[in-house]
């Protein structure tokens, strides 16, 4: 999902820079997880700004083991080796849960205004959670589901590779979430009203992305500049490629080269609403190589399907309050923050509806009541590029 802020209205993230700040960072903090346990007011210290007034870190010395990132990181780039036929089948054409296999589609043309062309391959797929929908239930019921698995005989230990590393990233950014609400002066729980108790109803989803590289000699993006829709994103590197780009706050564009053992965190439009925009969730591009493939593993953490945006107010202190504040200011951009009409709708509504709109294809076939009012003239012939979804 992307919320593109050269041409998503939704986004409202073109916020104007203002000239040279403080906030004018050139590199990404890495925060120490070992810190929330010997040194918790530092970690918290640290993890405070660089949420407000950077929107994205490194996580280092976190709790998922070595050997589980090893594993994936040798195993996800395999999917994209499947003959065609094999990754065919696994079209996310043929998942009501919006899971599974997009090719490259050349005719995924924007961000016209930087003549870039998105050019990426990627797997989806989320938990191994049951779809409950039955018929009368709300249609976004269907977002939950078994992802699509290539043939165990084909690749073998794919799934079980992919799903114990969703797991464990799943487990930290739950307690990650906690640390975050708590270096932002509330309880360790404040954030869980946007959770459910048992977590059943979020379906946090996971991408695995191939990036071929340009060979036109134009300016190829990988993915152009747009901010993510998730409550948090937890990034992978599994290349060495430095095309991974984040804009700081004054609008210049700085590398997020990877570093080993650690995950690029990075805020997402959820959690900026969540926090009336004390968290802003943070513009990213990744340039397309010129060399080998770059992969990644993209972990995009969510609220609840039944939870509405706009419907809790968080009551930060006035600590974090002024430094929000202090930050717009240095910015020169207004500390005002209104929801929109969808942020009063249910999660799970306003989810399905952008998912709907960019896969007409999964609209025809699996929400046949709902076809018709997303495309009331049929099917359009080119696919609507995947760029304005949010994950
Ligand atoms: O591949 C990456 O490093 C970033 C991917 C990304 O930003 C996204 O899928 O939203
Ligand atoms: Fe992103």
């Amino acid at each position: 999902m992307h919320d593109n802020k050269l041409d998503n209205p939704e986004s409202g993230t073109a916020t104007p820079r203002g000239p040279d700040t403080k906030l004018d960072y050139h590199e990404i903090p890495v925060i120490d997880w070992r810190l929330s346990e010997t040194d918790k007011p530092r970690f918290l210290r640290e993890l405070r700004d660089a949420m407000i007034n950077i929107g994205f870190l490194y996580l280092g010395n976190h709790t998922v083991p070595k050997d589980v990132i090893d594993r994936v990181k040798e195993m996800a780039p395999k999917f994209f080796d499947l003959p065609p036929e094999a990754k065919d089948a696994l079209d996310m054409k043929n998942s009501a849960h919006f899971h599974g296999y997009l090719k490259v589609d050349p005719s995924n043309t924007n961000d016209t205004d930087y003549n870039y062309r998105d050019i990426r391959e990627q797997f989806n797929f989320g938990g191994a959670r049951e779809c409950h929908w039955r018929d009368g239930d709300p249609e976004y019921l269907k977002l939950h589901g078994e992802a699509l698995w290539p043939p165990e005989e084909l690749l073998p230990g794919f799934r079980d590779t992919l799903l114990a590393y969703y797991n464990h990233v799943e487990d930290l950014s739950y307690k990650f979430t906690q640390l975050v609400s708590e270096s932002l002066g509330l309880s360790p729980e404040a954030l869980d009203v946007f959770f459910d108790e048992d977590h059943q109803k979020l379906q946090p989803r996971c991408k695995v992305l191939r990036y071929p590289g340009s060979t036109d000699g134009k300016l190829g993006s990988g993915i152009g500049a747009h901010v993510d829709g998730s409550f948090l994103t937890y990034l992978l590197q599994v290349t060495d490629h430095r095309t991974l780009e984040v804009q700081n706050l004054s609008g210049d564009w700085i590398p997020v080269p990877p570093k080993d053992g650690t995950f690029v965190i990075n805020l997402g439009k959820t959690l900026e609403k969540v926090t009336r925009r004390v968290l802003p969730a943070t513009p990213h591009r990744v340039l397309a190589p010129t060399g080998p493939p770059r992969f990644s593993i993209a972990f995009f953490s969510s609220v609840g399907l039944d939870v509405k945006l706009a419907g809790h107010d968080l009551d930060f202190p006035p600590e974090v309050l002024n430094m929000k504040a202090a930050r717009d200011k240095k910015l020169g951009v207004s500390g005002e923050f209104a929801f929109s009409e969808k942020d009063n709708e249910l999660s799970g509504e306003v989810v399905l509806t952008r998912k709907l709109r960019s896969h007409a294809d999964v609209a025809e076939k699996f929400y046949p009541k709902l076809f018709p009012k997303y495309y009331p003239n049929g099917r359009p012939e080119k696919p609507v590029t995947g760029r304005k979804e949010f994950k």
